[in-house]
């Protein structure tokens, strides 16, 4: 098996070029290139490492034809087009919680240096000048710091904004009340917020119901000489308003980690009175860098050698445990899904995947995407496991999972009903023991077959001298059969018939196996 090809194109802890070698990849370290650059290389690799430089737009993923997984080390994913990602079928992960301590801290450090005016006092007095008289700071014991976003680093930042002696209020749609009791933190509206906190620290995600969060209106209500840090993400603060506000002494200081555009060369901000800032290092100490490092070079070597999924953003999880076991499921599950999209015609409105027996008991959300990929493979080449479900969503099915806790004749099923303008369609197939992926009825008639390669799909009238007939149309035309399959409803009724061959049927035999006498149904089929 040729390895796997990684690109690492920001800088990161050489941890994660170790790992991917460990783990069975080939890995090229290349930073800083342009976005030109990088589309012209994208196309050898299957991963891609990143942190927030590399921006990986639609014109990179169409490239990217090799691509599989991009993975961000770090939280912040607003530099990738998951959506545009997941139509190609590209997964996208992260590391969510390896800089959150650190990142945490770093908003600890902005808020004690605003309050103290840390930086513009170390300028001055290396300057020599000794301005012992011109700082006058603040304590934060006893103060009231306004969370906005109480999620992984802003729980944390609360915790230890707790053991300042701080009165920590939260605004954050998301917190339940039992959380917000958890964490220690007084749930409020963000109105109250901005009336109450003497610091304000931002932890969301930039969203289309974040950005701007702290508009010129809500900066205005803010409290008079609130301090304001943002570690979270540039978008989220109205710059300018925040710059006139500082000029104004309405907000008496304010510490950003994150621009709106970064790198931020310049910025109306730069200079005004008591701000301080620091270049998107809320994540940059050794220990996150390290843990993201090594956590998303797992995570990606996981799911490019083994196809183990986990912290995806675009799909479910599947640990590196449970891949092998499901992967004969799998098989099963897109056969079955090729199958039914190949033999049932017309507008699908809804298809249900059941799992019974041993399959029951599996992780259904990878059994569906593989069943939905077989299903989709027919409208697109490039369609996977990861970009099948927001195609069908696309398309408008309706898609269903169901578990049974019956026992059935099998000891393990998957049966695959699509919804068609003639009815219902079904096929189901079992595992042989635990590894070979079986067909076993196709439309309510028992049959037992391998779904592989190039097959003909036949129903017929049951009736004698027929399967000599196929037999010799297929050889007078040189296509030698591999494997041959009989079921039928009942004796004398409708016979199906489903046989491999080594090569593709031509349009023109299938045309004379449709003549023969009693035939109702020629389908070519391929896997
Ligand atoms: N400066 C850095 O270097 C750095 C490092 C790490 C993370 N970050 C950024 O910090 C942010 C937070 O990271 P996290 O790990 O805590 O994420 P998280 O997902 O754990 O928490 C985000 C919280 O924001 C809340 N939220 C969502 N929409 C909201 C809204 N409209 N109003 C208020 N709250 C809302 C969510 O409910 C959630 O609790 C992310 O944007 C991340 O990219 C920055
Ligand atoms: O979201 C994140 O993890 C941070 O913004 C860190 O970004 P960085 O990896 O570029 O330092």
């Amino acid at each position: 098996m040729t390895k796997p090809k990684v690109l690492i194109s920001d800088k990161m802890d050489p941890n994660a070029a170790r790992i991917f070698e460990e783990r069975g990849c080939d890995v090229d370290v290349i930073t800083g290139e342009t976005p030109e650059q990088l589309i012209a290389r994208i196309g050898d690799y299957d991963g891609l490492a990143i942190r927030s430089s590399t921006k990986v737009t639609a014109a990179i993923l169409d490239a990217a034809t090799n691509l599989k997984v991009v993975g961000r080390a770090g939280i912040g994913v607003d530099n990738v087009d998951i959506s545009y990602a997941s139509g190609k079928g590209v997964v996208v992960m992260n590391t969510p919680f390896g800089n959150s301590i650190t990142t945490a801290e770093h908003a600890i450090a902005m808020m004690f240096a605003l309050a103290r005016q840390i930086p513009e006092a170390n300028t001055r007095t290396q300057q020599g000048e000794w301005p012992k008289n011109a700082f006058m700071g603040v304590e934060v014991t006893g103060k009231t710091l306004g969370l906005i976003g109480a999620g992984n680093i802003g729980s944390i930042v609360a915790a230890r904004a707790l053991g300042l002696k701080m009165k920590v209020v939260a605004f954050d749609p998301f917190l339940t009340p039992d959380r917000a009791v958890e964490i220690g933190v007084e749930k409020v509206t963000l109105d109250e917020l901005l009336a109450r906190a003497d610091f304000i620290t931002l932890h969301t995600p930039l969203t289309d119901e974040t950005r701007n969060i702290l508009s010129a209106e809500n900066l205005a209500k803010a409290k008079p000489g609130v301090r304001i840090v943002n570690c979270a993400r540039g978008g989220l603060i109205d710059e300018a308003a925040l710059a006139e506000l500082l000029e104004s002494g309405h907000i008496a200081g304010a510490a950003l980690d994150v621009f709106e555009s970064e790198p931020a060369k310049e910025s109306p901000l730069f200079g005004k009175p008591n701000f301080i800032c620091t270049p998107h290092l809320g994540a940059s100490t050794t220990e996150a860098q390290v843990n993201v490092a090594l956590q998303v070079a797992e995570q990606m070597a996981d799911y490019l050698v083994n196809g183990g999924v986990s912290n995806a953003l675009n799909m479910p999880s599947l640990s590196a445990e449970e891949a092998p076991k499901l992967r004969p499921y799998m098989k099963l599950a897109e056969s079955l899904g090729s199958l039914v999209g190949q033999l049932a015609h017309g507008n699908l409105t809804q298809i249900s995947i059941e799992r019974e027996g041993s399959a029951a008991d599996l992780n259904g959300k990878p059994i569906t995407g593989a069943v939905l990929a077989g299903l989709m493979r027919q409208y697109s080449d490039t369609v996977n496991m990861v970009n099948a479900p927001y195609l069908a969503k696309e398309r408008g099915l309706d898609v269903r999972e169901i578990r049974h806790d019956r026992e059935g004749v099998y000891h393990t099923l998957l049966r695959v009903t699509v919804g068609t303008e003639q009815g219902d369609r079904s096929v189901a197939g079992t595992l042989f023991g635990s590894e070979a992926p079986r067909l076993v009825e196709i439309f309510g008639v028992g049959i037992e077959a391998e779904l592989e390669g190039n097959m003909l799909y036949i129903v017929n009238e049951d009736a004698p001298g027929f399967i000599g007939r196929i037999g010799t149309l297929l050889g007078e035309n040189g296509i030698n059969i591999g494997t041959f399959h009989l079921g039928r409803r009942d004796a004398g009724g409708e016979a199906v018939l489903l046989l491999s061959v080594d090569m593709p049927i031509p349009a023109d035999v299938v045309a004379k196996a449709s003549a023969l006498e009693g035939v109702k149904v020629v389908t070519p089929l391929a896997f």
